[in-house]
């Protein structure tokens, strides 16, 4: 049932001088936040995100002059090529956008549905691209929210992500006269309801695929080693996220293992790696593996092609039978339902 916002001061009951804009109060804004996209699968569109990615300092730790020098004589002239075949691989032609944007779309709209309460307001963003987090901070300003609550579409803490999209969240409030006042909603690597939202869509997957598999792999996105060596706490996350799920799902370590995909460069990152474990396993009589991605919120180029298309293809190579991914929870009801009540839980203080 719709609720009306607490107060709304508008012109009438707050006189302000000539000539100054309305001014609108009292709603919750609900900005959640993914990572983002490419616009297209061009060159320049590869390269616009591929630079601002890799030139945020959370994602690339190296001294900032050096890593410049890197980026624009090294790698823009050549990856946005091999990112784009990645992504057209996946593109979602029917709307002619990257995955990644129409189920971010789709969560955002599922859950302004299920929140149903006219004194909130839901909007998504991305980090990198648009719709940008000072668009809609602007957008949530503008329809009368002077209180927001970000939810980092990442379930394990990384300040290569969460941190970063805080980060980028205080920068757009650095230019603001008014600010409003902030939540941020924490990691929720090991909430039940999303460990019971993974599991579900575990057996679901396996009760629809029709076989059993010798081993299910949890893979996560990696990151360098050496963030892990300094104190980030996303390993910890991952494996406590795969511990539960291994558990909700009465599994032990020789059926389920955690895993670390998406490499880059040639510096150690997080293992075991997920190709190699894929090359491995069938000589060790694993010949059919079912692969889900907790880390991540939604599917994407990572899970859509790097998982399903070349994780697939290295399997079989080496012998495997039977390969499938589990789909993310994506706008799934239980995913949904569990956003709910983690913004639930946070802006309760504030209702
Ligand atoms: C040093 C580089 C990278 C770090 C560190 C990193 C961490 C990290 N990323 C995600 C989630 C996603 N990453 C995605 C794509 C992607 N990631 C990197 C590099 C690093 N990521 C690149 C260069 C790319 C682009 C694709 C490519 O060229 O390979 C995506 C998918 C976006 C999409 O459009 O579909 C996600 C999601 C996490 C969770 C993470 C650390 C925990
Ligand atoms: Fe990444
Ligand atoms: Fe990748």
């Amino acid at each position: 049932m719709a609720k009306s916002p607490p107060s709304l001061a508008t012109t009438s009951s707050n006189p302000l001088p000539a000539g100054h804009p309305p001014v609108k109060i009292g709603r919750i804004g609900v900005l959640i936040v993914n990572l983002g996209t490419p616009q297209s699968t061009d060159y320049w569109s590869m390269r616009r995100y591929l630079k601002e990615f890799l030139s945020d300092q959370r994602v690339i730790e190296l001294n900032p002059l050096v890593w410049k020098l890197i980026l624009n004589l090294f790698i823009l002239p050549f990856r946005p090529q091999k990112s784009a075949r990645a992504y057209r691989a996946i593109w979602n032609r029917e709307c002619d956008e990257s995955p990644l944007l129409t189920l971010s779309r789709a969560q955002g709209e599922g859950l302004a549905k299920a929140l149903d309460d006219d004194r909130l307001v839901v909007a998504w963003a991305m980090r990198y691209g648009h719709p940008s987090i000072g668009e809609k901070l602007t957008q949530l300003q503008d329809q009368g929210c002077d209180r927001i609550v970000t939810l980092a579409l990442y379930p394990q803490y990384s300040a290569t992500t969460t941190a970063s999209v805080h980060d980028q969240l205080f920068r757009e409030l650095m230019k603001r006269r008014w600010q409003p006042a902030i939540r941020t909603i924490p990691p929720y690597y090991d909430h039940p309801a999303y460990i019971a939202a993974l599991a579900a869509s575990v057996r679901r997957h396996i009760a629809e695929q029709g076989w059993q598999p010798d081993m299910l792999l949890a893979s996560f996105h990696g990151i360098p080693k050496a963030y892990f060596d300094k104190g980030d706490p996303y390993h910890c996350h991952c494996q406590k996220t795969g511990r539960l799920l291994r558990e909700a799902l009465d599994l032990d370590e020789t059926n389920f293992q955690v895993t670390f995909q998406s490499r880059f460069g040639p510096k150690e990152w997080l293992e075991p790696y997920t190709d190699e474990r894929l090359k491995a396993l069938p000589a060790k009589g694993m010949k059919k593996v079912l692969v889900v991605a907790p880390g991540f919120a939604s599917d994407c180029v990572e899970t859509l092609e790097e998982l399903a298309i070349e994780g697939r293809d290295i399997f079989m190579a080496f012998g495997g039978e039977h390969f499938s991914c589990v789909p993310c929870l994506n706008d799934h009801p239980d995913h949904i339902e569990m956003l709910e009540t983690l913004v639930r839980n946070e802006i309760s203080g504030w209702l």
